[in-house]
């Protein structure tokens, strides 16, 4: 039988044997893993708890906040506050960031995430997660201040997420590669199930919510005609289309299989750069793709180069497999 390696022993061997990640970043990592554990509980339960339908608030980006949103959020507050070893954290359900209480262990690093991703897919059971990056709080002053956050995404030390779907996974880059850990239940571990994971350059697939499709900007437009011409087209290949409307979904299946995901900045709100937000979502997804070989980039530059002005930012987002991520943002500098 092959020897099973949990996600605490992983981190551990990463400290200790690697020395990729100092002892702070490991116990942060591992309150993370153990708050993803307890959210999947939460989403399990359904109709069962009391984790389903919209909670009667607002977010600070104006979006309706469901049950578990809220539930998610709190989790990952509670979990690391005190055991997370960190500064301050920020996510995209908190309007500012949130300080770590001075009664509890302060620590050098900053936590960001997207509590609960994929919101509109609670109530339907499809595939749901939690994305989270981890930056190093700058030097030279007291505090934590809101600026110390915006980092650009190339100088995240931790990046992943975790997908509650027919098996919950947690995923991860410390900037070695990326690893995966399935959750065994009845051991209540997360087990490393692979590692190495690579993208292949090359697709046949693509994910884009084909709804928005006539207020997109030529160049995504050429690129979908290109790929639905088929055969016949410019292509020369059929593609096929995905399109779960969970980031952490789609970016899994990529991950899984290759691919090509897009959110691109459309006419519907032409002063938004896009819809995904760069620190919660995009960054830390960013990373983990180009960590296996795929690219990432806004159609003009690299997302990991972004420089972040405000916390709750939004980008166009185009990522996954290499090659196609090139074309498609080769399109955008053609005239
Ligand atoms: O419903 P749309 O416009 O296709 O948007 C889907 C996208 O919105 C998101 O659900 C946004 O995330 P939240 O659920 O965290 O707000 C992404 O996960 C997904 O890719
Ligand atoms: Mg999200
Ligand atoms: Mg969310």
């Amino acid at each position: 039988m092959t020897e099973r390696i949990s996600f605490t022993r992983y981190l551990v061997e990463q400290q200790r044997d690697h020395g990729r990640i100092p002892p702070q970043l490991r116990l942060l990592l591992e309150v993370v893993g153990r708050a993803c554990k307890r959210i999947a509980l939460a989403v399990n339960k359904g109709d069962l708890g009391d984790v389903m339908g919209t909670a009667g608030s607002e977010n600070v980006q104006g979006e309706v906040q469901k049950k578990l949103d809220i539930i998610a959020n709190e989790t990952l507050i509670e979990a690391n506050e005190w055991g997370g070893h960190l500064a301050a954290m920020a996510s995209e359900e908190m309007e500012g960031i949130y300080l770590v209480p001075n009664r509890y262990p302060q620590g050098e690093y900053l936590l960001l995430f997207d509590p609960l991703d994929g919101s509109s897919n609670i109530d339907v059971n499809v595939s749901i997660g939690t994305i989270f990056s981890v930056l190093k709080k700058p030097e030279g002053h007291p505090g934590v201040h809101e600026s110390d956050f915006l980092q650009p995404g190339h100088q995240q030390v931790a990046a992943g997420y975790c997908i509650y779907g027919p098996q919950t996974t947690l995923v991860l880059t410390v900037g070695d590669g990326v690893a995966m850990f399935t959750l065994d239940r009845e051991q209540g571990s997360f087990v490393l199930t692979r590692e190495n994971i690579r993208i292949p350059e090359d697709t046949k697939e693509f994910a884009i919510n084909m709804s928005n499709m006539r207020h997109w900007d030529a160049p995504v437009r050429r690129y979908i005609d290109e790929c639905l011409a088929g055969e016949t087209g410019p292509r020369g290949k059929n593609f096929n289309m995905r399109w779960i409307a969970s980031m952490v979904a789609d970016v899994h299946r990529i991950l899984m299989r290759g691919g090509i995901f897009m959110y691109p900045w459309d006419q519907r709100e032409p002063n938004k750069p896009g819809k995904l937000r760069l620190m919660y979502e995009a960054n830390p997804m960013g990373w983990l793709v180009e960590q296996a070989g795929g690219a990432a980039t806004n159609g003009k530059e690299r997302i990991l180069d972004v420089q972040p002005t405000q916390l709750h930012q939004r980008v166009s987002v185009i990522l996954g497999s290499k090659n196609e991520v090139e074309r498609v943002t080769r399109y955008h500098q053609e005239p």
